[in-house]
């Protein structure tokens, strides 16, 4: 399905972080070309060796990720087995997750975080075409490959990355830690990830690029969260009403009533020209 490389030809950098059963490291690949040595900067993602019984789930994340190719989802070069250690070899993203980069309190234009929304839905409106689900959206997620500049009118540039181990594999506990951004029925079973769930995920998505990456229900505890969706509830709407019904749209309890990527692109191309924007060209910072 994918390049195997070569452990004695990727090198570690500096620690960057984890996510949910993986580890995050800058590094390089070395390959030889027709007797010529080229070095690339990469990301190395590590699966715990505590969670190495999930490494066909991780390789699995991968092989979606190389089966197609599209300029929003994020390029895995291959993997790499050595002993217990199961690596993810991916092309090096300049700015990293988007969840980050935006608790660093970069104040970015109301145009700016359309300008992510829109190429999010792209990738996964191809994402739809091809009938492959990602599972796992959200700004941890999403990595920014240009910070654009409001200012002189250059916009970001955003990749979506692998959704890590599925979610199936995943405990009870972490699939509740991930509300609101699961889907209310992947809950209840969650063999029943598909395509509308990527679309609920996507609403929490966007509400939290627009509240600039603070998380939303954060510090709730479990039973608080799962109490959100036993009670139906909607998280807290933006000011801008358009925005807000493309959110709660998206996260429609009934999964069949959720719109189609083709009417979410629609809504966020006439929210692009609506006057909200202008009148709110930089926020300010809120922090
Ligand atoms: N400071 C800093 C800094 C950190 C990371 C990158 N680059 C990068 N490249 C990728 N291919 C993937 C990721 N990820 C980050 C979280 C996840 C979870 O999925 N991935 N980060 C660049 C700068």
């Amino acid at each position: 399905q994918f390049h195997m490389i070569k452990y004695k030809d990727l090198k570690w950098e500096e620690s960057l972080g984890q996510g949910s059963f993986t580890r995050i490291f800058k590094g390089s690949k070395t390959d030889v070309h027709d007797g010529e040595k080229h070095v690339t900067e990469v990301l190395l993602k590590e699966l715990d060796v505590v969670h190495k019984n999930c490494w066909e789930s991780f390789f699995e994340a991968a092989s979606l990720m190389s089966q197609i190719s599209h300029k929003h989802l994020l390029l895995v070069y291959g993997v790499s087995v050595h002993g217990v250690k199961n690596i993810m070899v991916q092309e090096f993203v300049k700015y990293g997750a988007l969840d980050l980069y935006l608790k660093r309190g970069r104040s970015v234009s109301v145009s700016w975080k359309l300008d992510v929304a829109k190429q999010l839905a792209s990738a996964l409106n191809f994402l739809e075409e091809k009938n492959i689900v990602h599972g796992n959206i959200c700004t941890k997620n999403l990595l920014l490959a240009r910070e654009g500049d409001t200012s002189q009118g250059s916009s970001p540039f955003v990749k979506l990355s692998d959704p890590g181990v599925s979610v199936t594999m995943l405990g009870k506990d972490v699939i509740l830690d991930r509300i609101p951004w699961v889907a209310p029925e992947v809950l209840e079973a969650p063999e029943n990830l598909t395509m509308e769930c990527d679309k609920w995920s996507f609403g929490a998505t966007v509400w939290e690029i627009f509240n600039n990456g603070n998380a939303p229900l954060r510090g709730w505890d479990l039973k608080r969260k799962r109490q959100f969706y036993e009670s139906f509830q909607q998280l807290p709407p933006s000011q801008w009403t358009e925005l807000a019904d493309l959110i709660s749209q998206c996260m429609e309890y009934q999964s069949a009533f959720r719109p189609s990527c083709r009417s979410i692109i629609r809504q966020l191309n006439s929210l692009i020209t609506s006057d909200y924007v202008i009148l709110h060209a930089t926020e300010p910072v809120t922090q």
